[in-house]
């Protein structure tokens, strides 16, 4: 048993910021099948996605051939705006009260998609929620934008200028994610250069698997957060918690991809007990079938961490979210407000 069921109740209790879901990768199982279901004569077969869907543990090449599969089948901006409704629907109701979510800009010449249009659907899914829920108070939305890193120099910089122009429509930042085993570190700093450059914030993947240049490099770049950082020598280690960066951990997604070999084993133990900064995030909570309290109720029992220490780590997620200060500090003061109707 990973946990106690009172221990997920208490975590479904606390209030809690997301900081690392992808959109795509957060999808309902249900919507999954769905729209596979009204995609008949594709090379996109009912039991392709349920054979993939129902795997308990998945390497991290196969968990990207399933994002190629549900990629093939969220074509559509009405797939898109969903997607993004339901998100926030679920996160709302796992008490999240402040989510970054990030996704990656599709142009898709065959189906009339831009990267703009694509934003759009996003943007249409989070009004469509607030206008249909009363508890659209609760949960407050800003968005990454990913680069993939299949892409090009051209096709991250062509993200990172949309990135800009939509900050008035709640993106915060650039993500940098993607197989972490394609690309070469290099091609997407000129996008993340021009991003910080316009006072963007900036979220890496790195240490997903074990490439110590690159996870050096990353280091010295310095991003606002960085996501995973599974597998280091004890030299990066050593210039991660010099860093001080921010680190976004996803205990399931990481134990169910290999790049940890179980949870007593994560390294969220060891960056906790030294007093390193990490947020507990979903990544992908319908590829990983996973929900923020259930991530917290992991840890609690993994860790053996107490009441105090959980809401201690729901709170200072607050102090790492890309939100303007005065706004942080709004947050950070509602978290605690909230967290101590939460205590017992
Ligand atoms: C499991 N660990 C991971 N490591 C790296 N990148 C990941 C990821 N999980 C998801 N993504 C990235 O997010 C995309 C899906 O959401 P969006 O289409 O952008 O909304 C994937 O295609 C991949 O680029
Ligand atoms: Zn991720």
């Amino acid at each position: 048993m990973l946990y106690r069921p009172e221990q997920l109740v208490f975590c479904q209790a606390l209030p809690k910021i997301e900081l690392h879901a992808h959109l795509n990768g957060s999808i309902r199982d249900a919507t999954l099948r769905e729209l596979a279901a009204q995609l008949n004569g594709t090379s996109i077969s009912m039991p392709d996605v349920q054979l993939r869907t129902q795997q308990a543990s998945r390497p991290l090449g196969e968990c990207f051939k399933l994002f190629d599969v549900i990629h093939q089948i969220t074509t559509t901006c009405a797939a898109i705006t969903r997607i993004a409704r339901e998100v926030l629907a679920d996160m709302a109701a796992d008490n999240v009260v402040y989510a970054e979510l990030r996704t990656t800009p599709k142009s898709l010449p065959r189906h009339g998609m831009t990267k703009e249009s694509y934003m759009s659907a996003v943007f249409q899914g989070i009004d469509d929620y607030y206008a249909a829920s009363s508890r659209a108070h609760d949960i407050q939305v800003r968005l990454l934008l990913s680069i993939d890193r299949r892409q090009s120099t051209d096709e991250a910089l062509e993200t990172a200028r949309l990135a800009v122009q939509l900050r008035d429509k709640g993106v915060v930042g650039l993500d940098l994610s993607g197989n972490p085993s394609v690309g070469q570190w290099e091609t997407w700093v000129p996008a993340l250069d021009f991003a910080r450059q316009h006072g963007l914030r900036v979220a890496v993947h790195a240490g997903e698997v074990y490439n110590p240049e690159e996870t050096a490099a990353i280091l010295a770049w310095a991003p606002d957060r960085l996501g995973h950082m599974c597998c280091l020598d004890a030299s990066l280690e050593q210039q991660l918690l010099l860093s001080r960066v921010p680190i976004e951990l996803c205990l399931s997604s990481n134990v169910i991809t290999g790049s940890v070999p179980s949870y007593q084993d994560h390294h969220f133990a060891a960056l906790h007990n030294g007093g390193h900064s990490v947020v507990l995030c979903t990544d992908d909570s319908g590829v990983f079938a996973t929900t923020l309290s259930r991530e917290y109720a992991i840890a609690a029992s993994a860790f053996t961490l107490s009441d105090e220490q959980l809401r201690q780590l729901a709170l200072t997620a607050a102090d790492h979210v890309f939100l303007e200060p005065g706004e942080r500090q709004v947050l950070r003061a509602r978290m605690e407000q909230l967290l101590g109707g939460s205590s017992k």
